[in-house]
């Protein structure tokens, strides 16, 4: 039976790096005759322009009834003027709640080519494989209430609200749990429980998460503390649990370890694993346009997706050797390239990997 997956290239650099990931998607699809079809919407600013809305209702049904879902990126400075009930990020944050994708998974993971192109001394991150899962559909990105206003004495105010219930800190912590058992046996819950309610109520239920794990080491941190370690010593970790905007943050930082967040990938999935796969970068407006992102992200994010939802182990491990195999004929886009390595642009490092993949 074929299997439909819901292709939404988005704004900026979208569409140019979604390009490349088709192009693999395309030849694993025949490759390993997985019976996928392909459909395409637009979502966040692409949207706005098309539906007038970041996410149109025929494309949030187009996404649940897809078996999974690709996407590029959205945002961009046109859109930043805008009624921000209708920014591009919306659409976003919706497709991610109305589909219940708690659990976001973005490894970060050094290609042992690209330990020149980190920032870090390459002997603090030669080896590093960590797992941030990030809870995805709740706390302070949704909690209510939130307002801007104006005070009585003419000032402006606004705020937002950081609200976390037991079952969703359990159902993400079990994710984290499980995430751990497969891999190194560890996990670290990063939190603000020295000041924050909804920290103190996580750490709790994490500890009591803990108690159906007995294999997993569980240890906690502070998220300044966090930050700190993982550019200090990362390698201390194997998977990182914490909260949505912690996860934003933290997983920007994690991959500059790996050299550029243009090779981080990640999976956004609900409790049946029915995920929604994209790169962790945004629309990078600044270099949009001019063919030299890099597509690598969300390449590996078409490999996540062959795993995470469908199982296809051999074809999601193909897509990633094909990926070092590229590295390892020293093709870079700028964000990775290094002193003796040759400079590529977005396609030519898609062409690349589909070549690559061919022969595997
Ligand atoms: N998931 C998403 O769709 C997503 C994620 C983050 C930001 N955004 C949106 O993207 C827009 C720009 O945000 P930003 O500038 O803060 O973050 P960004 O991730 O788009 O860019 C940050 C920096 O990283 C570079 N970069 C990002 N991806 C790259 C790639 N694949 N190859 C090479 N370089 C890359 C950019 O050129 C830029 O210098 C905003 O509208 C923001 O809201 C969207
Ligand atoms: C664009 C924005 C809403 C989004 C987030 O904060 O979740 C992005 O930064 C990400 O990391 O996917
Ligand atoms: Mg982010």
């Amino acid at each position: 039976m074929s299997k439909q997956i819901l292709v939404l290239p988005g704004d900026g650099i979208g569409p140019e790096i979604m390009a490349e990931a088709v192009k693999v998607l395309q030849l694993a699809n025949e490759k390993y005759q997985l019976g996928f079809v392909l459909g395409y919407d637009e979502l966040g600013g692409a949207a706005v322009d098309k539906y007038g809305v970041p996410l149109a209702d025929e494309t949030l049904e187009r996404a649940r009834a897809a078996d999974a879902i690709l996407l590029g990126a959205v945002g961009g400075p046109k859109w930043d003027a805008i009624d921000p009930a209708i920014r591009p990020e919306r659409g976003l944050l919706k497709i991610r709640s109305q589909l219940g994708l708690f659990g976001n998974l973005r490894p970060a993971l050094l290609y042992p080519q690209l330990a020149e192109a980190s920032t870090l001394r390459p002997e603090v991150v030669a080896g590093l494989d960590i797992l941030i899962v990030r809870e995805l559909t709740g706390g302070i990105y949704f909690g209510a209430p939130r307002e801007s206003r104006l005070l009585a004495n003419g000032e402006r105010m606004a705020y937002d609200t950081l609200p976390y219930s037991e079952s969703e800190i359990r159902r993400i912590a079990k994710v984290g749990f499980d995430m751990a058992r497969v891999r190194g046996k560890k996990l670290c819950s990063v939190d603000k429980a020295n000041v924050l309610a909804s920290s103190q109520l996580w750490r709790a239920v994490v500890e009591e998460v803990a108690k159906d794990y007995p294999d997993v080491v569980l240890s906690h941190m502070y998220v300044d503390n966090a930050a700190m370690q993982l550019v200090r010593a990362p390698k201390q970790f194997d998977v990182i649990v914490t909260d949505n905007m912690f996860g934003d943050i933290l997983s920007d930082e994690a991959s500059m370890l790996t050299g550029s967040i243009g090779m981080l990938p990640s999976a956004s999935l609900d409790a049946d694993n029915k995920g929604m796969y994209e790169p962790c970068h945004g629309s990078a407006p600044d270099i949009a346009g001019k063919g030299i992102a890099n597509p690598l992200a969300t390449i590996l994010s078409v490999s996540m997706m062959l795993r995470y939802s469908f199982g296809q182990v051999e074809a999601a491990n193909a897509i990633e050797q094909a990926v070092s195999k590229v590295l390892d004929q020293g093709l870079r886009t700028g964000d990775i390239w290094s002193e003796g390595c040759r400079k590529v642009g977005t396609a030519e490092m898609g062409d690349a990997v589909v070549a690559a993949l061919a022969t595997l």
